[in-house]
Order: structure tokens, then C-alpha cells, then sequence
């Protein structure tokens, strides 16, 4: 996604800041050895890294679900490490993998857990559950008294992100929010997530396994080794383009360029002049789409090349070659 953080977050969106955190359980193990870590308000970065590499212990850190041994966290200029952590989660939504919704209370009442417990009105608490689950979805007529056994495990996943974000809290945390439904469910979540985040726009941390979740849904994306070493942060085409290390050129996979199409949009800069005939006969693509959907259609057509078009207008014309071009990799 290209867009400019600073200046579209969203209402109350914090920036957050890791400065040398550490963690190291009772037992000696060294989950986090030191991170540092910017996220601007507003923006959406993806931990992302082997099993037990430290992805959950960073996040349970920002809200304290989890204490650190050692540095400081920001919330725009508040230390975390000063504040009361109740108060503090409440100012933080947190998804965790299969929800934990409160398995005896109405969707409407998961929703208005935090509103509840901000002491919010009944009028104020019940128009807001209803906005959110609209936000996300799902009808409140109808959703609003089922109990959580009585939705799919993706509508269960829906509730979740309407109760984190119920009392609009200024950061969102989410560990592999979307890992516990099926690949088809998980891509249409995801891409209700992305329409939902651009309407909010709150600070984002999000733990996934899933390269590809990290590439469709990250603005950045910290990848982690063993003890919360950061190997590289960065968008997704510059991590998939330009691996910093051995480590990240394998842990994005042999694979790189294609997914790196996926993210690299068709632009005037890659376009040759339309000829005479404006390209007549040939198959249409949009400018701004990707490079992954442009080589798509060029194989489906059998075609080699293709017009792009500008608000209806064709502007220039893409060929397979200079498609391949844009997934290439260091
Ligand atoms: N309470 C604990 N006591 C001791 N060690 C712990 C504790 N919780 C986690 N660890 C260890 O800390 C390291 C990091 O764990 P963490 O859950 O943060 O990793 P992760 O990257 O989120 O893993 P996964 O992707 O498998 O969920 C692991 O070695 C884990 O075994």
C-alpha cells in the first residue's frame, strides 16, 4: 500500500516506539536480546518471523500483557512503562487467534466489553456496538444476540476486531488474527480488513506466519530472527526486492519476484508510446493495478503486450518483458 502515514491517520492514532526492549523470562530464556522499533501513527507493520523468534512476546510488551526486562515503549510520547496497564489496555485493542470472545455473553455484549468498563451510558454503549458491527459486516439485528458458538469461526474473527476496537483505541494489536479460518475465508477477511483500515487508519501491530498476509496487508514489515533480532524493516517491495541478509533471502523464499509483482503497481514510467492505432485488438489493463494482474492477463490473452488505460483513456502500451522487469530481485 502507498500511502504517507503522518497525514492520514486516523482520529487518536498513537505513533509507537520500542527503544531497546528486552525480555527475559524467569527461566533464562532470552525471548527479545534488544529491539528497536518506530511505527508511525497511522500506519500498519507486520512482525513476521521463524516460530518463537520473540513476534508475541514484542506485542504482549506494547500492552503489558507481558513486562519488559529492560528498555522503554512509547505510545505517541507516553511511556508505557509509567502507566497503569489496565488503563493502558484499554486505550489498546488487542486480536488474538480464535478471538477468545467471552463464550457466555451475546456478540452485542462482547462488543461492549471495554465501553462497559469505560463506564459509557447504555444509549452511548448500544449505538456504538451497532456502528461497529455494521463496520465490520455484520448486521446488529441479526448478529447482535447470537452467542459466539452460534457464529462462523470468520464472523467470530469479525466480533473480535469490532470489540478491540470499541472504545477507538488509539493502537491495535493483533496476533495472527486471521490464521484460525480457511485460505478462502482468511483472503476476503483480509481484504475487509484492509477497506476497514483505511477508513480508521489506526497504528497497526500485526504477528502473522503467513508471508503473503504480511505482503497484502503491511505498510512495513519487520522480520524477525531467533531473540527478537530485527533483520530488516521495510515495505514489501523493497523486502522482497532487496533482501538485507542470507537470512531474509530465504525466509522470503526462492519465489520472491512473483509476490513482488503482487506489490508493484503498473505506473507511466513503464508504459511505450501507443502506436497508430491506438493498439486496437489488444487486451486492456488498468494503470495503477499490479504488475502481478497485468502479467496475468497478458498469459491469459496470449497476448505480448497490452494497453493501459487512464480513466478509460489508453496512455501507453505494457509488454511481457518489461512486466518481468518489475518483479525482478537483488
Ligand atoms: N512464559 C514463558 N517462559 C519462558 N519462555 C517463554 C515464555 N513465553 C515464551 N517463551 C519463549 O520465548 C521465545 C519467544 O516466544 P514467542 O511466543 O514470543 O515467539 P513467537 O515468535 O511468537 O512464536 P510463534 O510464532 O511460535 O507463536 C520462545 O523461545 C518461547 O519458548
Amino acid at each position: 500500500m502507498d500511502v504517507t502515514p503522518e497525514t492520514t491517520a486516523g482520529h487518536g492514532a498513537a505513533s509507537i516506539t520500542l527503544e531497546r526492549i528486552r525480555k527475559r523470562y524467569p527461566d533464562g530464556t532470552e525471548a527479545v536480546r534488544e529491539l528497536s522499533l518506530d511505527v508511525k501513527a497511522g500506519e500498519l507493520v507486520v512482525l513476521i518471523g521463524p516460530s518463537g523468534c520473540g513476534k508475541s512476546t514484542v506485542l504482549r510488551m506494547i500492552n503489558r500483557l507481558i513486562e519488559p526486562t529492560d528498555g522503554r515503549i512509547l505510545l505517541g510520547d507516553d511511556d508505557v512503562t509509567r502507566v497503569d496497564p489496565v488503563a493502558l489496555r484499554r486505550r489498546i485493542g488487542y486480536v488474538i487467534q480464535n478471538v477468545g470472545l467471552f463464550p457466555h455473553q451475546t456478540v452485542a455484549a462482547n462488543v461492549a466489553t471495554v465501553p462497559g468498563l469505560l463506564g459509557w451510558s447504555r444509549d452511548r454503549t448500544r449505538d456504538r456496538v451497532g456502528e461497529l458491527l455494521e463496520l465490520v459486516g455484520l448486521d446488529p439485528a441479526q448478529f447482535g444476540k447470537r452467542y459466539p458458538h452460534e457464529l462462523s469461526g470468520g464472523q467470530r474473527q469479525r466480533v473480535g476486531v469490532a470489540r478491540a476496537l470499541a472504545a477507538d483505541p488509539v493502537v491495535l494489536l493483533m496476533d495472527e488474527p486471521f490464521s484460525a479460518v480457511d485460505p478462502i475465508v482468511r483472503t476476503r477477511l483480509q481484504e475487509e480488513f484492509l477497506r476497514l483500515q483505511a477508513e480508521v487508519r489506526k497504528t497497526i501491530v500485526l504477528v502473522t506466519h503467513d508471508l503473503d498476509e504480511a505482503v497484502r496487508l503491511g505498510d512495513r514489515i519487520a522480520v524477525l530472527s531467533e531473540g527478537g533480532v530485527l533483520e530488516q524493516y521495510d515495505t514489501p517491495a523493497a523486502l522482497l526486492g532487496s533482501p538485507a541478509s542470507a537470512f531474509v533471502r530465504e525466509f522470503v523464499g526462492a519465489d520472491r519476484g512473483i509476490r513482488r509483482l503482487a506489490v508493484t503497481p503498473v505506473t507511466h514510467a513503464v508504459l511505450e508510446p501507443l502506436p497508430a492505432d491506438e493498439g486496437a485488438g489488444l487486451p486492456t489493463l488498468a494503470l495503477g493495478g499490479s504488475a502481478y494482474e497485468a502479467l496475468g492477463a497478458l498469459l491469459t490473452s496470449g497476448a505480448e503486450q497490452a494497453v493501459v488505460t487512464e480513466e478509460g483513456r489508453p496512455v501507453g502500451l505494457l509488454t511481457r518483458a518489461r512486466v518481468l522487469t518489475l518483479g525482478a530481485v537483488d
